[in-house]
């Protein structure tokens, strides 16, 4: 698991460290870490051009103490002094022993320009707001120039606790993060401007609290959260699925909810709607029914809403599935008609899976005002609806009712963003619900799958290859973490 911390947090750790160790000593862990980064950058040291952008605090500081160690090792070091008379002094007496020079920043246009690697220290964790104009003037030079960014700490002017960017940011090709991955890292839209990035150990793990603010699954657990059928399993132990999606205008996201499920490991899907015949020529082994979702027979979880539309028949199943008393997932034409305190009033776990949009209409805010403050909204519609909410976009982020982490998908790709894949994305976390996971882990393993499955597949690509690619994905899952068990001969 990849755990992000906010700054308040991530400060208490600092102070607890810092009370055992020298004076000094972390920067200096810090600048080591961030320095051995910069010269893997650069495949050499000697005789290249490093820019250090310096603001006046500790940020500042750990660059200063980095150019200086590569210009020990032959680099020529220059650093751009944002607040000249404030600018730390330990560091910038360590960067002009080792030869370094400094200039102010209405000089900096000339040696950011030559520059082949620029070193962004304007601002960590101290950052508040966007970026002040000098500081936003050297983003955008350092954007422009041919030199690689390495961002110290995380890449000035994203908001470490929760990823927004106002203005202007720095745009790194590689991040060195001290200590712990700080939320905004991880959340776009200040993921995007973190480029390959690279975390530095400074000891503060010890004093980091056990719950994160953030999680980003890995292989490895989703290999223990994913079930696996035993020699005892029938198709009930592995869940029976019923789809409620589709209509006589959108038979195929029928098709495709029902193919996620499928893919995803459910014992059984049974279909609710006017897509019978489209979902049975594709899918023989479905089980139909032609009568509302209360008469389906039994199922362990519902998926209800792609492609659905608005008339009274799917009002009907919507208020019907909403009061079953198993786990339900609700996306699509299902968010609309779900009543919110129906939905509130449900014991048993709920998943809601909205897209910006459809996150910004629940929530009655504007679109861009969900796309620009991700975690804030996630956060809020999982208090409002008292349910796990999905919400879907480059960084998909998971919340869940009861103020645990949030988990941050890794495994997002542009291409994901493609007709029907939302409706497969249904399906397959339906068939984790129907399996048992809770609705926090079935929400992030579904995305993580279908994310990974996005990713394995040459794109442009269809949203029906998606969930044929999912057992694939799943293989390979288990099988790296097989391979990693192995004794290494
Ligand atoms: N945590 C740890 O364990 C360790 C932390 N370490 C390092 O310390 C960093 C935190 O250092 P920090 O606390 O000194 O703050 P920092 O990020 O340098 O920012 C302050 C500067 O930014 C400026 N400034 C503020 N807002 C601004 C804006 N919008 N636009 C422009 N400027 C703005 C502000 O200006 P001022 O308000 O003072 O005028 C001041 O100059 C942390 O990220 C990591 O790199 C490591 O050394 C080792 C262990
Ligand atoms: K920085």
């Amino acid at each position: 698991m990849r755990c992000g911390y906010d700054v308040e947090t991530v400060r208490a750790a600092e102070r607890a460290l810092m009370g055992t160790l020298p004076d000094g000593a972390l920067m200096r862990r810090a600048a080591f870490g961030l320095a051995t980064a910069c010269a893997d950058m650069l495949g050499g040291v000697y005789g290249r051009r490093v820019v250090v952008l310096a603001g006046s605090g500790d940020n500042g500081g750990d660059a200063l103490y980095a150019a200086a160690a590569l210009a020990r090792r032959g680099a020529g070091a220059v650093a751009v002094e944002l607040a000249p008379e404030r600018t730390h002094p330990g560091a910038l007496a360590a960067l002009r022993a080792a030869g370094g020079r400094t200039v102010a920043p209405e000089d900096a246009d000339a040696v950011i320009g030559r520059a082949d690697l620029v070193l962004d220290g304007i601002v960590g964790i101290g950052g508040k707001g966007g970026l002040r104009p000098e500081a936003a003037r050297l983003a955008e030079l350092a954007r422009r120039a041919r030199a690689a960014v390495v961002a110290v700490d995380l890449p000035s002017g994203i908001d470490p606790d929760t990823g927004e960017v106002a203005g202007e940011a720095v745009r790194a090709d590689v991040t060195v993060a001290f200590g712990a991955y700080k939320p905004g890292l991880l959340i776009d839209p200040g993921a995007e401007h973190v480029g390959a990035l690279r975390f530095t150990d400074i000891g503060l793990g010890p004093h980091l609290p056990r719950t994160p603010a953030l999680e980003a699954l890995q292989h490895a657990d989703v290999a223990a959260l994913l079930p696996s059928p035993s020699g005892e399993s029938d198709k009930y132990r592995r869940g029976v699925v019923g789809v409620v999606a589709g209509s006589e205008r959108y038979p195929g996201a029928a098709v495709l909810a029902v193919g996620g499920a499928l893919r995803g490991g459910a014992g059984a899907v049974r279909y609710v709607g006017p897509g019978a015949d489209a979902v049975i020529a594709r899918f023989p082994e479905t089980l139909v029914s032609a009568g509302p979702p209360a008469k389906a027979g039994r199922v362990q979880a519902w998926v209800i809403g792609p492609g659905l539309g608005d008339d009274s028949r799917a009002r009907q199943a919507v208020a019907e599935v909403v009061a079953a008393d198993v786990p339900v997932l609700i996306d699509a034409d299902a968010l609309r008609l779900a009543d919110r305190e129906a939905v509130r009033a449900r014991r048993a776990g709920t998943v809601l899976t909205p897209h910006a949009g459809e996150a910004a209409a629940l929530l009655d805010a504007d679109r861009g005002d969900v796309e620009g403050a991700r975690l804030a909204q996630v956060r809020r519609l999982a208090e409002e609806f008292r349910a796990t909410a999905l919400l879907k976009g480059s960084t998909t982020l998971v919340a869940g009712p009861d103020g645990a982490a949030v988990r941050v998908n890794p495994t997002g790709s542009a291409w994901l963003s493609t007709a029907g894949s939302g409706d497969v994305l249904s399906g397959l976390t339906g068939s984790l619900l129907a399996a048992g996971l809770s609705a926090q882990d079935a929400a992030s393993v579904g995305a993580y799958l279908h994310g990974l499955a996005g990713r394995d597949l040459p794109p442009p690509f269809g949203a029906h290859e998606l969930a044929d690619r999912v057992p694939l994905v799943r293989a390979s899952i288990m099988d790296s973490v097989t391979n990693d068990a192995l004794p290494r001969t």
